[in-house]
């Protein structure tokens, strides 16, 4: 039975779910997903300190002249007062004397003779003083379970004087696609067949996704070469196969997948394209069975496979996040399921690509992006608001664009 987009979804959350981890130095966790709750140790700043070079006062002494008596650099381990009508020369980073109220730069200061300053009376209470936890506060949430590690994440946790951090494993994907009629990129193709196409992108996406992806050939259009191709892949997260889905003579996947135990959590999304798609688990493996059409099978991919890849990987985010743009022309549906329009958004418009039937190839090279229509849209009118999700999405762009924002 064929289940709603909704439903899908719902079923992919709660049958994924990530527990094996492993540690790492933190400038290799890098995309990795976090295992644990990482909480400040030290405040930042650790102690008051200058955000200049200059001198550190009490600001109640700013309108008479100050002695200098003495300088601290940063890295100074020096706990003192200052006196009144004192004051002393201070690097940036430098901790500050304990009833320090103000630091003049340098440049603001005037020299009196060689030990003596005066400084502007403009000057504020508290400036260029960097306070004890402004930045990190002791126990502050550092890094939590689920979170993907950035470069960000990197700069706070090394702050921390955190070397190793528990990730989870990278999920283990196996990809392989059934049928006479395909050949892999690096044979020979006679004029009745054609290239496997979905093996390849399937491996480069959950790849890029953070998944370690085995490739193990191509099964032929047979129930026991699938099943000896299923049979390898056991020790696996995930199985994605494309293909063989249908309900053709020759489509030997589901029967393949029967004999080795497969239990199935749907058969068939209300979506179009890639109703066929199927996905349930044998023994611990899971698997997700896409459409054998190229773009039906890269579209499935993006609004489920990465639901489930994301769940795998033991990431806290994994539902699609949209981003606001609007339609460049009319645009006509038909009523009845859940549509995955692919498209290209410029930033500001998104644009539906005029090539969108299931069996194509070159479509996504083209697209950046797909949005996703209710079951009963007819049309989406030119200029309409509409939700964008991302496909290939690097925010760069080919014309020089000014992006500076203005009142
Ligand atoms: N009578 C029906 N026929 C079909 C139905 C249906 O409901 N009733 N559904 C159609 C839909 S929708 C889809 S999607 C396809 C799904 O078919 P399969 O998943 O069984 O895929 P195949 O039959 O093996 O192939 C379909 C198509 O895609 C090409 N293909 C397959 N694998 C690859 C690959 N790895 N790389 C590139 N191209 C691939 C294959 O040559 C076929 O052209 O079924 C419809 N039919
Ligand atoms: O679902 Mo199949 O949608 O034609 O490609």
């Amino acid at each position: 039975m064929a289940i709603s987009v909704a439903g899908a979804i719902q079923t992919i959350i709660e049958k994924t779910n990530r527990t094996n981890y492993e540690f790492l130095p933190i400038e290799q966790s890098i995309h990795r997903i976090c295992a644990q709750n990482i909480f400040s140790t030290h405040a930042l700043p650790r102690f008051d300190n200058s955000a200049m070079d200059g001198y550190a006062i009490r600001f109640e002494d700013r309108n008479v002249p100050l002695k200098v008596v003495d300088t601290i650099f940063a890295g100074d381990d020096k706990t003192m007062d200052l006196n009144a009508n004192e004051c002393v020369k201070i690097m940036t980073g430098a901790k500050i004397p304990d009833n320090c109220t103000a630091i003049v730069p340098q440049e603001d200061v005037k020299e009196l003779d060689k030990q003596t300053i005066q400084v502007p009376s403009n000057i504020k209470e508290n400036q260029h003083i960097r306070y004890i936890g402004e930045d990190v506060k002791l126990g502050e949430a550092v890094v939590l379970e689920g979170e993907k590690i950035n470069f960000a994440k990197i700069t706070l946790m090394a702050s921390q004087g955190i070397t190793h951090i528990k990730t989870f494993k990278k999920p283990k994907v196996v990809v392989f696609a059934s049928g006479e009629e395909l050949k892999l990129h690096y044979e020979k193709v006679k004029e009745y067949q054609i290239y496997n196409s979905n093996t390849p992108t399937l491996i480069a996406r959950s790849e890029e996704m953070g998944c370690e992806v085995n490739f193990i050939g191509q099964a032929r259009d047979s129930v026991e070469s699938i099943k000896e191709h299923i049979e390898n892949s056991l020790d696996a997260d995930l199985i994605i196969t494309s293909g063989g889905v249908s309900v053709g003579e020759a489509d030997f996947t589901k029967e393949a997948f029967t004999q080795v135990g497969f239990e199935s959590f749907f058969e068939g999304i209300i979506v179009k394209p890639g109703k066929p798609t199927i996905f349930g688990q044998i023994g611990s493996t899971l698997v997700l069975n896409l459409p054998g059409n190229p773009l039906a099978s890269s579209l499935i991919f993006e609004l489920f496979g990465k639901i489930l890849i994301q769940r795998l990987k033991g990431e806290s985010s994994c539902f699609p996040n949209t981003i606001l743009g609007k339609m460049d022309e009319d645009l006509k549906n038909k009523q009845g399921r859940v549509t995955i329009i692919p498209g290209f958004f410029n930033g500001e418009y998104f644009t539906a690509s005029q090539k969108r039937s299931p069996g194509m190839v070159s479509v996504l090279a083209k697209c950046n992006s797909m949005i996703v229509l209710n079951e009963d849209v007819q049309m989406i009118k030119k200029d309409a608001p509409i939700k964008i999700l991302p496909i290939n999405w690097e925010f760069f762009t080919d014309e020089e664009k000014d992006y500076l924002t203005y009142e």
